[in-house]
C-alpha cells in the first residue's frame, strides 16, 4: 500500500477588515471577512516539514491589510483578484490561489430624515460574497449572497406528493413559504461591472421568489436560477441552497378556535433543504471554480 498526499490548500481564514474612506466629512465603510487559500508545490512541508515554500498564513493576513491601505479596496471581486494574483505572482511554488470575501452591509443612520455622515447601523444578516480563483494564469469568479431571508404569506402550494405508511404531512394549497437564500453564481470572464451585476441578480432572485406561484420550493429554486441566466449573459451557472423554513399551522381546536391560516409555529429545526444548480447548456468548463471550497 502506498500513501500519497492528495489535494491540499492552506491560508488564513476569516481575516476581519474594516476600512474607512473619507470623502470630506462623509465617511464610506467597507466591512469584509477575507479568507486566503494557496495551492501549488506544497509536498515538502507536508512530507518533511520543509517550509521553504510556505508563505506564512500570518504574512497572507498582513498582505490583506497592506493592500487595503495601498489602494482603495473597491469591489470585493477586484480586491480578491488583486490579492490572488499577488500571491501567485510572487511565490514561485504557488500556482493557484483562492480568495474568498464576505461583505457585511452597513446603512447610514437617518438623523432628522438625513443619512448621517459617519454613523451606521448593521444592515442585517445578509452578506455579499465572492470566491476568486487564480489557477495556471486563469481567473474564475464565483459571487453570491448569504443569509437573505425571504417569506411569502401566500402563493405557495405543496400537494400531490406520494403517501406511504410514514406520511403524515397534510396537503396544502395555501401555505407560508420562507427561506434563507444562499446563492452562488459563476461568471464567465472578469470584464463585469461587479456592483451592478450583483444588484441586478439580487433583484431578479427577489422578484422571482415574490412573483412565481410556487408548487414546490424546488420549482421556485429553478425559476430563480433561470431568471438570472435569462437576464444576465455574464453568468454561466447559478447554485442555490434554500432551507425550507417551515411555518406550521397551530392546532387551535383544543381552545374551540378555528385556525384559518392565520396562526403559525415557526419551526427552527429540522428544516427541508432544497439545493440545485441551474446552468446554460453551452457554459464553458468551470475549471477549478468550485473545487476545494
Ligand atoms: O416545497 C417543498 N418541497 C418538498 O420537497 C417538501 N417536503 C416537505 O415535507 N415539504 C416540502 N415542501
Amino acid at each position: 500500500m502506498a500513501i500519497t498526499l492528495g489535494p491540499n490548500q492552506y491560508g488564513k481564514a476569516e481575516v476581519r477588515l474594516v476600512t474607512v474612506r473619507r470623502d470630506g466629512p462623509v465617511h464610506h465603510l467597507k466591512d469584509l471577512t477575507v479568507s486566503t487559500s494557496l495551492r501549488g508545490e506544497l509536498a515538502a512541508t507536508h512530507l518533511t516539514g520543509d517550509n521553504a515554500g510556505v508563505l506564512a498564513t500570518d504574512t497572507q493576513k498582513n498582505t490583506v491589510y497592506a493592500f487595503a491601505k495601498e489602494a482603495p479596496v473597491g469591489e470585493i471581486e477586484d480586491f480578491g483578484l488583486r490579492l490572488a494574483r499577488h500571491f501567485v505572482g510572487t511565490q514561485e511554488n504557488i500556482t493557484g490561489a483562492r480568495v474568498k470575501i464576505d461583505e457585511h452591509g452597513w446603512n447610514r443612520i437617518p438623523v432628522a430624515g438625513e443619512p448621517h455622515d459617519h454613523a451606521f447601523s448593521r444592515a442585517g444578516d445578509e452578506r455579499r460574497t465572492t470566491a476568486v480563483t487564480i489557477q495556471d494564469g486563469r481567473a474564475w469568479v464565483v459571487s453570491g449572497i448569504d443569509g437573505l431571508t425571504l417569506l411569502k404569506s401566500t402563493g405557495s402550494e405543496f400537494h400531490s406528493f406520494p403517501r406511504d405508511q410514514y406520511t403524515t404531512l397534510a396537503e396544502t394549497e395555501d401555505r407560508i413559504l420562507a427561506t434563507a437564500v444562499t446563492a452562488r453564481w459563476r461568471y464567465q470572464g472578469e470584464d463585469v461591472g461587479w456592483a451592478e451585476s450583483h444588484a441586478e441578480i439580487r433583484r431578479l432572485l427577489l422578484e422571482t421568489f415574490a412573483t412565481k406561484h410556487s408548487l414546490s420550493l424546488q420549482q421556485t429554486l429553478y425559476a430563480m436560477g433561470a431568471a438570472v441566466l435569462e437576464a444576465r449573459p455574464e453568468v454561466a451557472e447559478v447554485r442555490l441552497s434554500l432551507p425550507n423554513k417551515h411555518h406550521f399551522l397551530v392546532d387551535l381546536s383544543p381552545f374551540g378556535l378555528k385556525n384559518e391560516n392565520e396562526v403559525f409555529y415557526a419551526a427552527d429545526r429540522p428544516y427541508g433543504l432544497i439545493e440545485g444548480t441551474v446552468l446554460r447548456d453551452d457554459a464553458e468548463d468551470p475549471g477549478p471554480a468550485w473545487d476545494l471550497h
